[in-house]
């Protein structure tokens, strides 16, 4: 693998990444969106960052590894995994439209209606597990393994606090709408359900939402 490959794809997949979550934002929120619509937080750039550091400092000391076709492997697969996870964010954007919004209601509006269908009828949460699934695969992408598995640490728990909270206000509005959805549909974030005690079917079928 050679050094600049996985550095510029990562900035490609960031920059697409932003931008297109800026342009969907403006699209279906032209009245709030703002600079935080591009969701670039300090927390966020020292996770870039810290991703940088150790792709540098691994090219620095264990040259061999980052060359490696293992590294190469990882590249395939990071960028497979990082492509995905942000195609079914941006569907999940634009199927959610004016319910997606970059901060959880805690109001309901009245054109705010439950949506099961389309990429929420695969996954509960498609613009999370695709946050989740990108970020991952932009560490896998960089063979960085220690940013790999903070990451996970880092956005599990921050995702893990985030559903709670907007589950609690779903389940208010939309009700038994809301839990009959929640126990048919997955997160597709490891664990998560499991730790919201939220249990699917173990035998990978999935429950009919009505
Ligand atoms: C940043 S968006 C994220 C939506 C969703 N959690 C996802 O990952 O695709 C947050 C807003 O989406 C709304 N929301 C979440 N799930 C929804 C659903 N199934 N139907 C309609 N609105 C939803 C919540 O009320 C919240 O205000």
């Amino acid at each position: 693998m050679n050094f600049w490959t996985p550095l510029i794809t990562s900035a490609v997949l960031l920059v697409i990444y932003h931008g297109l979550d800026f342009y969907l934002q403006f699209r279906y929120h032209r009245n709030t969106v703002s600079f935080s619509s591009l969701l670039i937080t300090p927390q966020y750039v020292l996770a870039l960052l810290v991703g940088i550091g150790e792709y540098l400092l691994e090219w620095l000391l264990i040259p061999g590894f980052k060359s490696s076709s293992f590294a190469s492997l990882c590249y395939v697969l990071g960028l497979t995994v990082a492509v995905v996870g942000d195609t079914f964010r941006k569907l999940g954007m634009v199927h959610n439209n004016v319910g997606f919004t970059h901060l959880i209601a805690r109001q309901r509006r009245p054109e705010h209606t439950l949506v099961t269908d389309g990429v929420y009828s695969l996954c509960r949460h498609p613009g999370y597990a695709g946050w989740f699934w990108w970020c991952l695969g932009v560490a896998l992408m960089q063979c960085n393994p220690f940013t790999l598995v903070a990451y996970a640490v880092v956005s599990w728990r921050f995702f893990y606090s985030r559903i709670q909270t907007e589950e609690y206000y779903l389940v208010s509005w939309f009700q038994s709408d809301y839990t009959k959805y929640r126990s048919a549909v997955p997160s597709l974030i490891p664990f998560l359900d499991r730790a919201l005690g939220i249990s699917h079917r173990a035998d990978g079928k999935r429950r009919k939402v009505d």
